[in-house]
């Protein structure tokens, strides 16, 4: 089918599934410790209590200034990979076609640039890098430097719906040097203050100042409308770059600092007037017409609810990871079944709750949403905001 994708909830029909094959380790450098170094914007905001990373430590003393690579234990990198092969067979029995990504080869690559290098990881959270936008594919500005060109191993499929008729566009691609940067909000947090120090950037020829740094799991999509998450400098030079390049298509509203980056585990469309929400106040962010939607604010997730993990195991998520749910269609959502407590609170609201294995979400950074990029649906350019 052709390339048809506008909004988080109507009838799913095609979907990329994300892959873990051959995930051997994490390369802590700037990018990367920026990107998961939770900041907390204010104490008294329950959205985000529970925003911390207890295990993500800095580098010590001595160690090298570029990157340090920290192994993904085997176990869990099979584990998940089970899992997502679970995630694809229940796409495939609701009737839904899925796509698989390129593998990275097992001998870890490196990503080289003038200014950097840094080994790949697996395309797996691939919600994060590509928006897709009615009949449009847009490859945004990565930031995190392992993931410079993760969508490469997405091409295959895109070259088909290329084929097929779809737009194709890539943003510009960052020089991505520190200065590259803008760690304003990592600097600025209170409640406790930043939980992990992120280093001082170092100087580089190739700096050109702020660059635009920006992910698509920054935006959910209704229709018309696309709501996008702004909290740096980075964010808002992409957000400028999607409104100039989408002008007269769709509209873009920027919600400020609704969470440092992505928001799909924080707020998710269910159907036209339902969102799914990690608090009430979720909803001060968002514009105007959404704070008329019903909200459906899941029981919080407790300690139970996931693996125990050692302390060498990096946790890449909050709790909330869960709430990233997908939608197959406006009634039915893919949960995993270790939240029974959230399947309840939805089929209270007369969802199906499709009970979904995932266990390792903490320590590969994403649920069901980010794990997967929804190609084909069969809703199309409407206008729910109004
Ligand atoms: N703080 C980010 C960190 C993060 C982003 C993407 C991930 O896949 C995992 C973690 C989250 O709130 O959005
Ligand atoms: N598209 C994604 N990768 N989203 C994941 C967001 C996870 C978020 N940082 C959390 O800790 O809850």
């Amino acid at each position: 089918m052709s390339l048809n994708s506008f909004d988080e909830w109507s009838p799913l029909r095609e979907v990329i599934v994300g892959s873990a094959k051959n995930y051997v380790s994490h390369e802590r450098e700037l990018s990367f410790e920026l990107f998961f170094h939770d900041n907390i914007a204010g104490d008294n905001d329950a959205a985000r209590l529970e925003w911390y990373y207890p295990r993500l430590r800095s580098r010590g003393e001595g160690e090298a200034a570029g990157g340090t690579r920290v192994p993904v234990k085997r176990r869990y990198v099979d584990e998940l990979n089970e899992d997502l092969q679970g995630l694809a067979d229940t796409l495939a029995s609701l009737g839904v076609t899925v796509h698989r990504p390129t593998d990275v080869a097992p001998e870890t690559g490196s990503v080289h640039t003038p200014a950097w290098s840094a080994s790949v990881v697996p395309p797996l959270n691939i919600r994060d890098n590509t928006l897709i936008v009615g009949d449009e594919i847009i490859e945004t500005s990565p930031m995190i430097r392992s993931r410079y060109f993760e969508t490469q191993l997405l091409k295959p499929v895109f070259q088909e719906y290329f084929r097929r008729g779809a737009r194709w566009s890539v943003m510009p691609r960052p020089l991505m040097t520190d200065a590259s940067f803008d760690l304003s909000y990592a600097r600025s947090s209170s409640a406790g203050g930043p939980m992990e120090p992120i280093e001082d950037p170092k100087p580089s020829r190739y700096d050109v100042g702020h660059e635009m740094l920006f992910d698509a799991a920054q935006c959910l999509r209704f229709g018309r409308d696309i709501v996008a998450n702004v909290s740096t400098r980075n964010h808002e030079l992409g957000v400028d770059w999607l409104e100039r390049h989408l002008e007269g298509r769709f509209r873009i509203h920027r919600v400020h600092k609704l969470s440092d980056s992505h928001i799909d585990s924080m707020v998710l469309a269910l159907r036209p007037g339902t969102l799914l929400c990690r608090s009430e106040a979720v909803l001060e962010y968002l514009p105007e017409p959404l704070r008329k939607w019903d909200v459906i604010v899941p029981p919080t997730p407790e300690s139970y609810n996931f693996p125990q993990y050692e302390d060498d195991d990096l946790i890449l998520t909050s709790r909330y990871i869960d709430l990233n749910v997908l939608s197959v269609s406006p009634d039915t959502v893919l949960v995993n079944e270790a939240c029974p407590e959230l399947m309840r609170e939805l089929e209270r609201h007369g969802f199906t709750a499709v009970p979904v294995r995932h266990r390792h979400r903490r320590l590969f950074g994403g649920g069901f949403h980010c794990f997967t990029l929804d190609t084909v649906r069969d809703g199309g350019i409407e206008d729910y905001l109004v």
